[in-house]
């Protein structure tokens, strides 16, 4: 199936004699060649199916009422409608940042299709087919508050990463015939991966296998989303969409998608209870495919998966003959050929190129041209400054890297393990030796910055040697907690990066009357989303400075 789409608003629709007695909020010019019907979504702010009986042939008339509460939700991809996205997020961003006195906003764009690195996809079993799929719980959740408030904008949604799954564009659909999402939903739902990019293994397609199946986490989601909704609330089902070919994912990204489905479809044994596929490719034509499976694998998988592994790289031309790392998982087991990472290499504007390895499981920019952009704002951001840099949040070394030539010497630390692991082997990979890598949550840094704790993961690290003026922030979405927020003010110069201009808002207040805003850059790390990406530097006021 392939779907163009474009934006446009209401009048031309509403002007249309056919559609009067619709109250249409916006057109989504969707024209969807679904089973050999050209379908042209009008977007309804109540689109019930017997307002919709009066409309014109060209209008969705989908069998199912989950696939027209979920169309008006497909993020589209249409490289003509970008740049005035991009404008609209600045002016958001300007909008809300407007009780701080903002320099101009450096805006970088990003590219318009096949930016997208890594993504989860969850699979629906229907008989002997299956298919990719995804859910959408941030539309969800926004297409019922835009309801209740009768407000076309959508509000924040939870999730990046997400994307993720905030980070989470939903193209080129394919939901009519499946079957309804809210009702028999699965027990769980797959989004992409959450902030700290552990993609949540979620149970697809046709929930066979019963709740003892299922991980701890995956019980309590599913337990939550039973919840009933609080009251006054409509509960909306989860956007549930079909996906055959992801076109903001890179272009080996698509390949292997395809390959990997026709590949599955063919083997039983590849087939039987798998929940979910995540691909993780780099700019430079490596992948990692991960399968994730309701059932123990046995040797028969082992012998399908590397026929796949060989049939991988002779049908994807992007992966120029290099094997793809393929790991099979289901509960407590993992099967592993290859490597359980990719390795990125990043150039940055001075033309200097740093290789990260990616780990499964931890963080990563899933914008490889824009963490570009970014890695080189930050460069020239913090070129000139002087003495040490503690970074909190540093994932696998992204900003540490190149950031250290700018130091005399870091201080970086982070939660996960997997990142930690793979931060050390890149700061070794990048000969970078000023960093100080140290496994603590931002909590615990923060417990022996202040000397109230010890930590042995520290290694006898003696922070007073250090003089710590610039502080480099990334949190996850819900930004810095209670205790973390309060460093803010010690240090001089801070760089915040954040992927949630709501909490970058709220954190900022602190040291607003402390520190000015030097710089403020939005990446565009998720086009077609309502997602922004902020980069800032902040320094200390002269004193005497208002
Ligand atoms: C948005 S990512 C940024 C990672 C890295 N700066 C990069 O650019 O790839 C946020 C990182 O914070 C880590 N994290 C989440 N909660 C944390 C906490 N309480 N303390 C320290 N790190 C945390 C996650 O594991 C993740 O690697």
């Amino acid at each position: 199936m392939s779907a163009k789409a474009t934006t446009a608003h209401t009048g031309r629709a509403a002007d249309s004699p056919k559609m009067q007695g619709i109250r249409v909020v916006a057109v989504s010019d969707t024209h969807v060649s679904l089973n050999g019907l050209r379908l042209v979504c009008f977007l309804t702010r109540n689109p019930q199916p017997s307002t919709l009986k009066s409309a014109p042939s060209t209008v969705v008339r989908a069998e199912h009422e989950s696939a027209l509460r979920s169309m008006p939700h497909l993020a589209v991809v249409d490289a003509e409608a970008y740049q005035a996205q991009l404008e609209a997020k600045e002016e958001r961003v300007r909008k809300l940042f407007s009780d701080f006195e903002l320099p101009q906003i450096s805006s970088f764009a990003s590219p318009t299709q096949h930016y997208r690195m890594r993504a989860e996809f969850s699979v629906w079993h229907q008989g002997e087919d299956c298919y990719y799929v995804m859910f959408d719980k941030a539309a969800a959740a926004a297409a019922t508050a835009r309801a209740e408030a009768e407000e076309p904008l959508a509000p924040e949604s939870d999730d990046p990463a997400g994307l993720a799954h905030a980070h989470q564009p939903h193209v080129n659909g394919k939901a009519p015939e499946l079957p309804a999402a809210g009702g028999a939903s699965p027990p769980a739902a797959a989004t992409e991966a959450d902030q700290n990019g552990a993609g949540s293994a979620e149970q697809g397609g046709k929930p066979s296998s019963g709740s003892q199946e299922l991980t701890k986490s995956q019980r309590r989601k599913a337990k939550k989303r039973k919840a009933p909704a609080p009251e006054g609330t409509s509960k909306r089902p989860l956007q549930r969409v079909r996906v055959d070919d992801f076109p903001v994912g890179s272009v080996l990204m698509n390949e292997l998608m395809t390959a990997v489905m026709a590949f599955v479809k063919q083997h039983t044994t590849l087939r039987s209870k798998l929940f979910q596929v995540n691909l993780h490719t780099t700019l430079n034509g490596q992948a990692l495919v991960s399968l994730l499976y309701h059932r123990k694998l046995d040797d028969a998988w082992k012998e399908d998966a590397v026929k796949l592994r060989q049939n991988l790289v002779n049908s994807c031309p992007s992966l120029k003959g290099l094997e793809p790392g393929l790991m099979g998982r289901s509960r407590g087991e993992k099967i592993l050929m290859g490597e359980d990472f990719v390795t990125e290499k990043l150039t940055v504007e001075d033309g200097r190129s740093f290789t990260y390895r990616q780990p499964e499981g931890g963080f990563a920019q899933p914008n490889a041209v824009m963490c570009q952009h970014m890695l080189s704002w930050a460069l020239d951001a913090t070129s000139g400054l002087e003495d040490d840099l503690l970074e909190l949040y540093c994932g696998n070394g992204n900003f540490t890297i190149p950031l250290a030539s700018n130091f005399r010497k870091v201080v970086a630390t982070e939660l996960a393990k997997v990142s930690v692991a793979a931060a050390v082997a890149n700061l070794e990979a990048n000969a970078v030796s000023n960093v100080h890598m140290g496994r603590l949550s931002s909590e615990e840094f923060v417990q022996a910055w202040r000397g109230e704790r010890v930590f042995a993961r520290l290694q006898g690290l003696d922070l007073s040697e250090f003089k710590l003026r610039t502080l480099l922030v990334d949190p996850p979405r819900a930004g810095l907690d209670a205790v973390t927020v309060q460093l803010l003010a010690e240090f001089d110069n801070i760089v915040y990066v954040s992927c949630n201009p709501t909490t970058l808002h709220e954190n900022l207040q602190r040291i607003r009357d402390t520190h000015e805003i030097k710089r403020f850059a939005l990446f565009d790390q998720f086009p077609y989303t309502e997602h922004i990406e902020c980069g800032v530097l902040l320094q200390r006021r002269k004193a005497g400075a208002a």
